[in-house]
């Protein structure tokens, strides 16, 4: 896929949000867009995604299936999580029961009978990212999904961007912190000045570690995350006991 002399702005009068963006991303390939708040990060995903048009310029060689997960997944629909998911399933030409695995993987099935509205924003926005993964997208977009997820869905990132680009897909993500330093393989953009350059990935810590395994309740996975996190450890993982 290739961004070809894109320009892009918000209004007529507007200034340029994004400038002569020349850039390609290839198959298997992951990129991470890095920028400060308000930097045009969003701007650029939802170009790659086909939901903004450019105002000058294009973007060639889109695949033919786009996840895109918003930074803020919009829950104000009437439906149930599990019913939005089914019928997504359905839209995108797929057995309603694709969806089944994403809701069994993203650890949503407490919540198949909650309507949307009703759902935690963390929660909402795993809803957000299994109708991305639905589909198996050739081309799968995560804006900050750093921001919106819960501890627990976080760490499952890393492996479904690897099972994406492992297929062949490319993966396209915004990160204003720095947090996907441990994405092995992606390369980085840096969005400044409305333009897009390339960067050098964010130094990852030099560390001295052994891994090792724990068992939790599911209903504590959430907290036990959040608190080995914020106690400096590394959460590689989060999995079904058993598998
Ligand atoms: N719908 C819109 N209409 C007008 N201006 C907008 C709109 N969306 C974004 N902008 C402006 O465009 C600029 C780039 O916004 P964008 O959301 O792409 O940045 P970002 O790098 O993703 O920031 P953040 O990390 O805060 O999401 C900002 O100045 C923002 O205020």
């Amino acid at each position: 896929m290739r961004f070809e002399g894109l320009w892009f702005r918000y209004g007529r009068r507007a200034d340029w949000t994004l400038q002569a963006v020349d850039a390609s991303v290839e198959p298997g390939q992951t990129v991470v867009v890095l920028g400060r708040n308000g930097a045009g990060k969003s701007t650029l995903l939802q170009l790659a995604a086909g939901v903004l048009r450019p105002s000058r310029g294009a973007v060639r060689d889109r695949p033919p299936v786009v996840g895109w997960v918003p930074e803020r997944f919009p829950a104000d629909q009437p439906f149930t999580a599990g019913d939005y998911l089914h019928r997504m399933a359905l839209v995108r030409g797929h057995d309603p029961s694709q969806a089944d695995e994403w809701i069994e993987r993203l650890l949503l099935a407490d919540h198949t009978g909650t309507r949307l509205s009703d759902l935690s924003k963390g929660t909402a926005q795993k809803v957000g990212l299994a109708q991305a993964l639905i589909a198996r997208p050739g081309l799968l977009i995560l804006d900050e999904p750093w921001e919106g997820l819960d501890a627990v869905a976080r760490t499952l990132i890393p492996g479904i961007v690897a099972e994406v680009t492992a297929a062949g897909g490319m993966v396209l993500l915004s990160d204003h912190r720095g947090e996907t330093a441990r994405i092995p393989g992606a390369i980085h953009w840096q969005v400044a000045d409305a333009t897009l350059a390339p960067a050098p990935p964010p130094p990852a810590p030099a560390r001295d570690e052994v891994v090792i395994e724990v068992a939790v309740r599911r209903a504590d996975a959430d907290e036990a995350v959040v608190r080995l996190r914020a106690q400096g450890h590394a959460v590689l993982g989060v999995r079904e006991a058993g598998r």
